[in-house]
Formats: structure tokens, C-alpha cells, sequence
């Protein structure tokens, strides 16, 4: 049987958790987040979202025909979030000229080589990147300010139907691939649950030196 977007939620249950459950959001919710705390996050990830926009420029082009409709209105919004990350750091007087740091520089080399695997990994991964905000975003409850607009941003229903678009273009390239390319594909989920889990911890714990 083919592998899923849904088959790999079910296979990997502690993973996904670690994924998009962390102290990092529960603080969000609570209000006990240090600001340095967010703030490392919000720089972190305008350079990860810069180079995710490259990413998808590249499944973009390793796309079949009737994927790129959906690829592209993705690309679209990426513009539009660019833009809002930038309005967001100069509320907060914060310089987005900076590096990153070394686990956002890990996740960038990871989206880099996705390049030379098979468009269904591509897929797979994209898919799981664009999921873990989704649910990461929501499952913590609603969310208090500062962080609604935050929360409300990834798990509005319009993009809550982009997330499924991109399991239903994973699963369609998934259902024709080799056992190979499928196992491929959910080494490179497991990758991304991983790194998602370190980017959380990165912005948690690296603020701690500067509060
Ligand atoms: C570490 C990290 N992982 C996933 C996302 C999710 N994401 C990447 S770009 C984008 C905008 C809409 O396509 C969203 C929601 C993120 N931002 N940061």
C-alpha cells in the first residue's frame, strides 16, 4: 500500500508531537515567553521562510502539470509573509540582518537538498513543513496578545486548505512512487519533525543568555 501523508502521522506519533508541541508555544499561550525568547524566533524565522520560499521555488520546478496552480498561489503568499515578518521585527526594533544560527542553518541545508531528491520527498516535506505551523500554531489553544495574530495566521481556514491541497499533491506523487522513493519520503518527514522540534529549542533556550 502507498505511503500517505496520513499513514505518516499514524507511524510516527511521538515524533509529530515533538514537533508541534513545545514549551515555546504553551508560553505563548500562558504569557510566560520571555520576549528575547520570541524575538530570537521571529529573526530565526524570517531567514528560514526566506530560504523556504526558495525551496518551494525549486518543488515549483520539479512539479507535474497540474500541481503548479497550487504551488504557485503558495508562492504568491510567501511574498505577503515576507513582508509581514518584516513590519513584525521593525515593531519590535529588531535587526533582521543578522546570521543564522546553527539549527536554522541546519533546516536551510536540509529544504537545500531536497533539490536532488525525487519530487515526491520534495512534496512530502513541504507538505509536513506548512502542517507543523498549522497544527503547532492551534494546538496550544487560542492564543493571547501579543501572539493571536501569530496563531490566527496559520491556522486560518485559508490556509488550513492550502495544508490539505499540499497532503493531496504529496499523496498523488507518493501513490505512483518507488518503495524507495516512499522510504525516502518518510526519512525526509522524520528529518523535518526533527528539525522542528530543534527549532523550537533553539529560540527557547538561546535567549536565556540575554534575560
Ligand atoms: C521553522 C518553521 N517551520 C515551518 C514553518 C511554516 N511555514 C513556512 S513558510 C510559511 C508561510 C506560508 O507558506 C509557513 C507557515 C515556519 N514558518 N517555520
Amino acid at each position: 500500500m502507498a505511503l500517505t501523508c496520513q499513514s505518516l502521522l499514524q507511524a510516527h506519533p511521538t515524533a509529530w508531537h515533538s514537533a508541534t508541541t513545545h514549551p515555546f508555544l504553551t508560553g505563548c499561550q500562558s504569557g510566560t515567553l520571555h520576549p528575547a525568547q520570541f524575538n530570537t524566533w521571529l529573526v530565526q524565522d524570517f531567514l528560514f521562510v526566506k530560504d523556504f520560499t526558495r525551496m518551494v521555488g525549486r518543488v515549483l520546478g520539479a512539479a507535474p502539470d497540474d500541481h503548479i496552480d497550487g504551488l504557485l498561489a503558495g508562492l504568491g503568499a510567501l511574498k505577503d509573509e515576507l513582508l509581514w515578518f518584516e513590519a513584525k521585527a521593525a515593531e519590535r526594533s529588531l535587526d533582521l540582518s543578522t546570521s543564522p544560527q546553527p539549527t536554522c542553518q541546519r533546516y536551510c541545508e536540509f529544504m537545500t537538498g531536497l533539490a536532488q531528491q525525487p519530487y515526491a520527498v520534495q512534496a512530502t516535506a513541504l507538505w509536513a513543513i506548512e502542517y507543523a505551523y498549522n497544527q503547532g500554531w492551534q494546538l496550544p489553544g487560542p492564543m493571547p496578545e501579543p501572539y493571536t495574530e501569530f496563531a490566527d495566521r496559520w491556522g486560518n481556514p485559508g490556509f488550513t486548505d492550502y495544508v490539505h491541497l499540499l497532503a493531496a499533491q504529496a499523496d498523488a506523487a507518493l501513490a505512483t512512487a518507488s518503495s524507495e522513493v516512499q522510504a525516502q519520503a518518510e526519512a525526509a518527514f522524520l528529518q523535518v519533525a526533527d528539525l522542528e522540534a530543534a527549532f523550537w529549542q533553539m529560540a527557547f533556550t538561546a535567549a536565556e543568555a540575554v534575560q
